[in-house]
């Protein structure tokens, strides 16, 4: 079946009409090159596939300013005109807002968007000395969730196509906020430009239906998002070759169908306390990562019941995080060697990914606190 039409949940708001006028500064190359002391190593934030993130202060503002690598100059331009466009259209608190880009010849086009201070989910989850707790773990997933809704209730839906903790940053307030709009696309009526976009993602985040530009779905970014709940539940690497299976959800999933949900918490801490945490936790991210797509929840009832869960757990903000006081926000942080995020963009499906066929076949409802019985892994 085809997707092109760019599916999306019946009861999508029509959010153009309410969208009020984003202003985007126009700013000069030669200040951005002075505000980041010529793209110096200090001020390097960090590192993509593509290109570099360096720290800037203008105006008394902290900013983050991407620059394509000249290896990939061309990949890079396309993805940050993309950006520019898609962001141009949409700002949210729960999003890495543009703040503005270079007037210049697309040459020596730079992307200004605003400076989150506290890292990214995967150096949360995987190099943090101190992992989160739940409390704070489930509030950061309810809001990439939130976030993933903004795009999808847009009027066209906007699809990410690269859900993944490494595009997930953390501000100063320890708030995740969903960046990286280089692959996303507006679902326009633009038919012939969709079905052009071939698919694309990162390895392990994937989901397995999105072979050709037309299986094009806001489910594509439920699966990849019901990978990232996996990485927040577990602690483990979307694809951890360390272990075996390598592939999360070909780890996870088995485990939590035979009701064998401890072992699927991350280790590090205790899990959950709540017997309906602990449950509905791994219940929703199996859910999202049916291989089945039109069984996968929308985002917006993800965001429902994330919310329900965060109510069970109190957030303890000390907890898990390092204080926040030592972050400074003047100076750039410091830049892992050899990219610990890993994550190639891929232009085609990622194969090791398997799809969860047998979660198809199972109820769709969370359960709620007040009606909780004691339900094995038929639930999913
Ligand atoms: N707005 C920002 N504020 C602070 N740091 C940022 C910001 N955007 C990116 N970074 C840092 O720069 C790093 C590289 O970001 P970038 O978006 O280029 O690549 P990526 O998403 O990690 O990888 P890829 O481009 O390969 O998908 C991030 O991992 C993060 O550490």
């Amino acid at each position: 079946m085809g997707y092109l039409s760019c599916r999306a949940d019946s009861s999508i708001a029509t959010a153009d009409s309410q969208t009020p006028s984003i202003k985007i500064q126009h700013f000069d190359y030669s200040a951005l090159e002075a505000a980041t002391n010529g793209f110096s190593d200090q001020k390097l934030l960090g590192k993509g596939s593509h290109g570099c993130v360096y720290k800037a202060v203008l105006g008394g503002r902290h900013l983050a300013v991407k620059r394509p690598s000249s290896r990939a100059h061309q990949i890079l331009s396309n993805e940050v005109n993309n950006e520019i466009e898609i962001l141009s259209k949409i700002q949210s608190p729960g999003l890495v807002n543009l703040v503005g880009f270079t007037n210049d010849s697309n040459d020596n086009k730079l992307l200004v968007v605003e400076f989150m201070s506290n890292g990214t989910l995967y150096d949360v989850l995987h190099t943090s000395a101190r992992p989160p707790n739940w409390g704070r773990r489930i509030r950061l997933a309810l809001q990439t969730a939130k976030a993933i809704d903004t795009l999808h209730s847009q009027n066209p839906p906007v699809i990410h196509r690269d859900i993944k903790s490494a595009n997930v940053l953390i501000d100063r307030s320890f708030n995740a906020r969903l960046g990286d709009f280089g692959l996303a696309l507006r679902c326009h009526v633009d038919d012939y430009r969709l079905r052009s976009t071939p698919p694309a993602g990162t390895m392990g985040y994937l989901d397995p239906c999105y072979v050709t530009p037309d299986n094009l779905s806001t489910k594509l970014d439920v699966f990849s998002f019901g990978i990232l709940l996996l990485e927040i539940i577990s602690g483990r690497k979307a694809i951890d070759v360390g272990h075996s299976p390598p592939s999360i959800v070909d780890w996870a999933i088995p485990l939590i169908k035979k009701g064998k949900l401890v072992s699927v918490y991350d280790p590090r801490i205790a899990p959950p306390k709540d017997p309906v945490v602990r449950k509905q936790l791994a219940v929703i991210a199996a859910k999202c990562v049916r291989s089945c797509r039109e069984r996968r929840p929308a985002m917006k009832d993800v965001v429902v019941w994330l919310t329900g869960l965060s109510k069970l757990v109190p957030l303890h903000s000390w907890n898990g995080f390092n204080n926040p006081c030592m972050m400074v926000e003047n100076v750039g942080r410091p830049v892992e060697v050899a990219s610990a995020n890993n994550n190639a963009h891929l232009n085609w499906r990622n194969n090791s990914v398997g799809g969860t066929s047998e979660i198809c076949a199972r109820s769709d409802d969370v359960i709620p606190r007040t009606s909780f019985h004691s339900h094995g892994a038929d639930d999913l």
